[in-house]
């Protein structure tokens, strides 16, 4: 069982404020969370419920104003930049809104950043897995370009080659398959679900789309900068479901998505996604 493993994030009564002490924001109030390890987590919320802080407080791009957090088994509650850095760029990978490509760098050179930067080549079995998610992600007729000459979708895809080239422990993904057609978001899914299953890999991933949580092996639910439920792996109906309820106000979410439980299972709505 995978919860029987440390966790490989963990924020503990974690707040945090934006803005000045006079007129604070409250994006997080007392959050606590554990990411197991080998587990594909996504986060759901309405827009402005603190999803994407409590993405970047855990992992250590963002203070926390209140609270403990752990990354990768060390404290970085207090943690100094440098550390943080080395610690990121071993363990960590991130798919981001803002890619974050280097401008300079090709498409092949942007994906081994990663390596670059911890002064060492790929070995032959990463060399073929890095091909292996170029050709995945359609960018084989890419690989010289520079971002500037790539669309947004293609951006996104070196961003995720990037992430998943050194198989980090630990995956952070915001919105991966945002600006990505059906069918490349499903690989994207479906390339993410394998790192877990097949490697070990654990994911953090937020997300709109019920689709893509129905990937997810466990769903946390944000609203105004609190946990307020989660679900084991769902289907997307039943996601969609649930949401519905917590919009609402009814409270019914669960009780709704009890209701769909023998619902159409995840194929049928990948099918009916396409
Ligand atoms: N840098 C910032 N300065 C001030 N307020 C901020 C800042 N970043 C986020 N907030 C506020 O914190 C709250 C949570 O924002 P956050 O971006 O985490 O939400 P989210 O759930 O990721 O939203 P979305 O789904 O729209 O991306 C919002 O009220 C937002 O306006």
């Amino acid at each position: 069982m995978t919860t029987t493993h440390p966790p490989v994030a963990r924020a503990f009564q974690v707040s945090k404020y934006f803005g000045d002490s006079s007129n604070p924001v409250s994006a997080l109030d007392n959050v606590s969370l554990d990411i197991h390890s080998g587990q594909f987590t996504a986060i759901m919320g309405p827009s402005g419920s603190g999803k994407s802080t409590l993405m970047h407080v855990m992992a250590g791009l963002d203070n926390a104003s209140a609270g403990h957090l752990m990354l990768a088994g060390a404290d970085i509650t207090s943690a100094n930049d440098d550390a943080l850095t080395t610690l990121r760029r071993k363990q960590v990978g991130f798919i981001f809104q803002s890619f974050n490509l280097v401008p300079t760098l090709d498409v092949r050179g942007n994906i081994l950043l990663p390596f670059e930067l911890d002064g060492r080549a790929p070995t032959a079995q990463e060399s073929a897995w890095i091909e292996q998610l170029i050709d995945t992600l359609g960018l084989q007729e890419r690989v010289n370009h520079r971002p500037h000459q790539l669309s947004g979708g293609q951006q996104q895809r070196v961003a995720i080659a990037r992430a998943l080239g050194t198989r980090p422990h630990l995956i952070f993904a915001d919105e991966p398959t945002g600006n990505l057609d059906s069918r490349t978001g499903r690989e994207v899914l479906g390339l993410l679900a394998a790192a877990v299953r097949e490697y070990g890999q654990s994911i953090v991933m937020v997300t709109h789309d019920p689709i893509a949580a129905s990937y997810a092996d466990r769903i946390v639910f944000l609203a105004d900068g609190h946990i307020v439920d989660e679900l084991g792996r769902s289907n997307a109906e039943q996601i969609s479901s649930y949401m519905l309820g917590m919009e609402s106000g009814s409270g019914a979410g669960r009780n709704d998505l009890e209701k769909t439980r023998s619902g159409a299972g995840r194929n049928d709505l990948e099918g009916a996604a396409s």
